[in-house]
Parts: C-alpha cells; sequence; structure tokens
C-alpha cells in the first residue's frame, strides 16, 4: 500500500488511518528499565502492506520497540495488537498463531554458524511446522531463490558468505513461515550503497509481490527516501511523527528537521520530494 490522501496528521502529528488497514497498533505504550523510562506513552500504527521505516536518534528506544513488540520485553503499561491480537494476553495457542505469520531479521542476527543457509532457513520451519523433510528442503530453496541468493548458496555455512548474502539469507530465513509481517532492525547496516540499494529493491519486490507488512528500523536515509511508505520518528520517549515524507520534511522538530533537511539528506532527495510528495514517489 502506499501513501494517500487518508495521510491525515493528527494534533501529535499521528496518521489516522482505517482501523482496517492497522496490522499493528500501540497504545500507550510505556516501558522502563528500573528508574529509566525508555518510551512513555507512546502511540504506533502499521498499515497491512506498508513499509514503515522506524527512525531516530541512537538510544532513542527502537530496539527496546521492537523487542516489546516481540513480546521479548516487558512494558509496564500500554497495549500492542499484532494482527488483531494482544500478543501479552494472549494464550498460547493464539500466541502461537501470531509467532507464525511474524518474520524477523535482528541486526546482527545473524545465522547460526554450524549450519548451511539452507538448515538455517528450516529453523522456523521445524519449530513451528509439522513437514517431511523432502517438502522442508523444497520450500527452503524456494525461500533462496525468492531473496536472489544463488542455488549453490544453500549448502554453504554463513562464514562463506559476503555480508549482502548474509542478509539475503537471514531474511530467507524471516520468510520461511510465509509471514505477513517482517521486522528488519537495521537491515542494510554493512552493506555497500550498491547492495544496500539492491536490498532495498528486494524488500520493495517482497512487498509489491507477496503483500508483505514491512517495519524496518533503520538510519539509512536512502532506504527511507526511496523505499519506505511511510516513516515514524520516535523521540522524547515517543513518535514524534508518523506518517510519509512530505510530512518528515515540513514537521518542526529541531531532530526531525536536521535529520530530514540537514546535509547528508539534502545529497539524496530529489528536488520534485518536496513538501507533497509521498516517499519514493518522485
Ligand atoms: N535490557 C535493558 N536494560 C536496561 N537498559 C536497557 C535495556 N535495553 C535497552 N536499554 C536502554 O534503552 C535505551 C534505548 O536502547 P535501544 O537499543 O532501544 O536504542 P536504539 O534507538 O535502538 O539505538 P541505536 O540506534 O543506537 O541502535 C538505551 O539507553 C539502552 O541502554
Amino acid at each position: 500500500m502506499h501513501p494517500s490522501d487518508s495521510d491525515r496528521p493528527s494534533p501529535n502529528g499521528r496518521a489516522t488511518p482505517d482501523d482496517d488497514d492497522v496490522i499493528i497498533r500501540a497504545t500507550g505504550v510505556t516501558v522502563s528499565f528500573g528508574e529509566k523510562t525508555i518510551l512513555d506513552n507512546l502511540d504506533l500504527d502499521v498499515r497491512r502492506g506498508e513499509i514503515l521505516g522506524f527512525v531516530g536518534p541512537s538510544g532513542a528506544g527502537k530496539s527496546v520497540l521492537l523487542r516489546t513488540i516481540l513480546g521479548l520485553n516487558p512494558k509496564q503499561a500500554g497495549t500492542i495488537e499484532i494482527l488483531g491480537t494482544d500478543y501479552e494476553r494472549a494464550n498460547d495457542a493464539e500466541r502461537l498463531a501470531v509467532e507464525r505469520r511474524w518474520g524477523v531479521l535482528f541486526q546482527h542476527g545473524a545465522l547460526f554458524s554450524s549450519l548451511t543457509v539452507l538448515e538455517n532457513i528450516q529453523v522456523p520451519m521445524r519449530e513451528y511446522l509439522d513437514l517431511s523433510p523432502g517438502l522442508m528442503e523444497e520450500l527452503a530453496r524456494l525461500k533462496i531463490d525468492l531473496v536472489g541468493l544463488a542455488p549453490d548458496a544453500a549448502d554453504k555455512f554463513p562464514s562463506e558468505l559476503s555480508g549482502g548474502m548474509i542478509k539475503r539469507a537471514a531474511l530467507a530465513r524471516a520468510l520461511a513461515l510465509d509471514p505477513d509481517i517482517v521486522f528488519l532492525d537495521e537491515p542494510t547496516s554493512g552493506l555497500d550503497p550498491i547492495g544496500a540499494a539492491d536490498f532495498d529493491q528486494l524488500i520493495m519486490t517482497l512487498r509489491d509481490t507477496l503483500g508483505l507488512t514491512v517495519y524496518m528500523v533503520t538510519h539509512d536515509l536512502d532506504s527511507l527516501f526511496q523505499a519506505c511508505d511511510r516513516i515514524a520518528v520516535l523521540g522524547e520517549r515517543k513518535v514524534l511523527v508518523e506518517g510519509p515524507l512530505s510530512m518528515m520534511l515540513e514537521f518542526d522538530h529541531p531532530w526531525v528537521h536536521s535529520y530530514f533537511r540537514g546535509k547528508r539528506a539534502r545529497t539524496i532527495v530529489q528536488p520534485t520530494q518536496t513538501a507533497n510528495a509521498p516517499v519514493g514517489a518522485a
């Protein structure tokens, strides 16, 4: 899904999508470690079929929020609904059903070094599905093809792969269960610009062909400008603004301004990507 006229800023800068479109809804989320509050009454909507870029200063809490959405980190207040399920309150069967519908590519997340690419992709299949070895192998090879790896990557170990190939293999593993949503934590970090652009293109193709929803934590301005349908900015322990690039360019906040209108951004943003052009529309 692409940004549309329905991107309406609310008084706090939050867009107001139709409920049917929302695949993840975080409401009033508060997370603290001891005395230190990292997220305070945070709201965020992720819409079905979009690539949402999640950005914010280092240490702002992007990873904490991701881990909280995935149920890996306790929260002190608020609710998070994924695919209509409040994961925290769900019973075991409901949790399993949700877990089968998401895939995760952690930043350092790495493949199991003692397993081949094929075996790595089969890990979630073994955990969640009851399939014959032959069928698992066939499905894993399909995923390898889907992410643009050569067939012979299947039998390689992670140490034999380049950085870009490792990201693709990890993405193949995240796609192992045909998820509705993939969470990507800094997917292009460590890649050269061409490798990063290729990875962004792959993500866009998967969104278009599979209808995937993509939640991407990133510092990569190119990804934000080229691949993301909408962007959410974390700052001051909450989502400061959420919407298309045009909203980021107009938003009156020092960090948002310097990030999206700073020197580095100006070398990327196209002259046509001005106030009324959504991300990726130039
Ligand atoms: N388990 C934990 N216990 C205590 N503090 C934590 C824990 N996890 C994260 N924090 C703190 O929460 C804050 C936010 O960390 P987080 O890793 O989410 O930032 P980030 O926005 O992802 O940063 P970066 O862009 O550098 O990856 C940091 O101050 C970090 O030290």
